[in-house]
């Protein structure tokens, strides 16, 4: 049976579960494109507001998309930052004149048809869901090839049928790209994304780009290689300027050390507060460079092998946060770190301990199954806040893909400390993977083909869409102006 018209009566929270009602009437209704790329949009407008905005409070989508199948709805509801989210559950309830609409369209490069608005609302509330469609796409639409070089690990964990397939369905065919034959040769692609190093890949890359200027290399190897160096790779971290209120962020005190000698000069390594993670300056995916100790007295020092970096242990509950980014889209999941050291411990522990990969590990050990118990307890850190971070991040990197962890220092509650990042982590680990990833590679080519045509691509009500400038994404200028 068909869902009900929704309401919402006067006076009441616009809650997720209204928008939910509406998505699943939307659904039942069958009056559009049931195929292609559809972009569901949900907008709210009020009576002398403006333009409607996009429904912003992320846990409002979250809810509304595991309840709907591709491709009607896609993860680009989502596209807003937090911060322009207008809709918070608590804060705004409809009235007379509010409204609310969804409304789908296949590009967004095509004039807006005719909308047609069907009423729904006969008493105060929402009055109205509007299905704007555009659906006036002639002929096939046009198909797009991303071309992936992976490691074979990389290619297991990411490609995935599931993904390929969604992809396919909204018209971007991922082609694997063999390392083993020049990239010259292969293709044509639309986008190229990859993950390999070598200075041949680079080289075959450089080549790749002059050839085909106007095709996306996701993402440019200069800007990863920062990454590759943990000290680097956190000094953007600490360059960012982004506002610091309730909550504040940074990087561990570190030092780093080429030579072995270096480990008993105490003007070095005085300064530092014990226990001290002892990690590898090079932090290239090898697993030695995952081959990490925890030391607890300075003598311990003595037996690590330079290049490394000492990084003073910050406690921070044993949860540690990891924030995956994919172009504008930023998503924060937790998972298990090393537990804390007590001032007790560190006085009964000798010289150091190994570990390696810890947040990806199984838990076996009974007496930290009792301590990982708590994790799903953790409080998140608030997604206004990693996405601040993950924003200015990805501006001062040049990237789109990668993740960071990060840690809230138990001393003093509200101060996060950013300790790795990674490029193109393990994605397929982050839930609705599928439906990001093919958002992202959509955006991509379909705003790449926007500029080869010198069309503007990005409607008036895009905004919050990235523009691809040569091979880096960046945030549409406007997005500033509309927060
Ligand atoms: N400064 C720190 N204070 C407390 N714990 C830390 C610190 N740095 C690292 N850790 C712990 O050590 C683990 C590994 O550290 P890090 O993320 O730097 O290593 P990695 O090998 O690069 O990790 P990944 O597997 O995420 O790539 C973290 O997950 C966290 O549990
Ligand atoms: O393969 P290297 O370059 O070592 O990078 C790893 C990252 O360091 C890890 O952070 C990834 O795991 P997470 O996605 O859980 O962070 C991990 O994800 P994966 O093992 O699932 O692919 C890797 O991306």
């Amino acid at each position: 049976m068909a869902p009900r018209r929704p309401r919402c009566a006067t006076g009441q929270p616009l809650v997720a579960s209204s928008l939910r009602a509406m998505s699943r009437w939307f659904a039942s209704r069958r009056s559009g494109p049931s195929e292609g790329d559809l972009t569901l949009r949900v907008g709210v407008r009020d009576a002398g507001s403006g333009p409607s905005c996009h429904v912003a409070d992320r846990r409002i989508l979250r809810q509304l998309l595991p309840s709907r199948s591709p491709p009607l709805i896609t993860a680009r509801g989502e596209i807003s930052p937090p911060r322009r989210f207008a809709i918070r559950e608590s804060a705004m309830t409809a009235s007379d004149c509010t409204s609310l609409s969804l409304s789908y369209k296949r590009s967004p490069n095509l004039t807006s048809s005719p909308s047609y608005p069907l009423a729904i609302g006969d008493r105060g509330g929402i009055r109205r869901v509007c299905c704007d469609s555009e659906i006036a796409m002639a002929g096939n639409p046009r198909r797009f090839t991303v071309g992936y070089a992976l490691a074979p690990k990389k290619q297991q964990s990411f490609i995935q049928a599931s993904l390929v397939e969604l992809a396919r369905r909204r018209g971007i065919d991922l082609v694997p790209i063999h390392a083993t034959r020049p990239l010259a040769e292969q293709g044509p692609f639309d986008c190229v994304l990859h993950k390999l190093y070598g200075e041949d890949w680079k080289a075959q890359l450089d080549d790749f780009a002059t050839r085909n200027p106007g095709v996306p290399i996701v993402d440019p190897p200069l800007a990863i290689e920062r990454l590759h160096n943990r000290i680097s790779m956190l000094q953007v971290v600490s360059e960012l300027e982004i506002p610091q209120n309730r909550e504040t962020f940074g990087i561990p005190s570190q030092v780093v050390i080429y030579d072995s000698g270096t480990l008993s000069n105490s003007g070095v390594v005085g300064a530092l507060r014990f226990p001290v993670i002892a990690k590898p300056l090079v932090a290239d995916g090898s697993a030695k460079s995952h081959k990490m100790s925890l030391v607890f007295h300075r003598d311990a020092l003595l037996k690590l092998k330079p290049p490394l970096v000492l990084q003073e242990f910050v406690n921070h509950g044993g949860v540690i946060f990891k924030v995956y980014v994919v172009g504008d889209y930023v998503q924060c999941v937790k998972r298990k770190s090393l537990p804390d050291v007590s001032e007790e411990k560190l006085e009964c522990s000798e010289g150091s301990v190994t570990f390696s990969q810890v947040s990806n590990m199984t838990t076996q050990d009974p007496t930290e199954v009792e301590y990982y118990m708590h994790l799903d307890e953790a409080e998140m850190p608030p997604l206004s806040f990693v996405t601040e971070i993950a924003k200015g991040l990805r501006q001062a990197m040049g990237l789109c893909l990668f993740n960071f962890d990060v840690i809230r220092d138990v001393k003093v509650g509200n101060h996060y400390v950013v300790i790795d990042i990674n490029y193109f982590p393990g994605y397929a680990k982050m839930p609705c993977y599928e439906n990001v990833l093919t958002d992202f590679f959509w955006n991509i080519v379909h705003e790449n083909k926007g500029q080869d045509a010198e069309v503007s691509a990005i409607s008036s009500n895009d905004k919050d869409s990235r523009l691809l400038v040569g091979n880096h994404c960046k945030m549409a200028e406007d997005m500033e102006n509309d927060g």
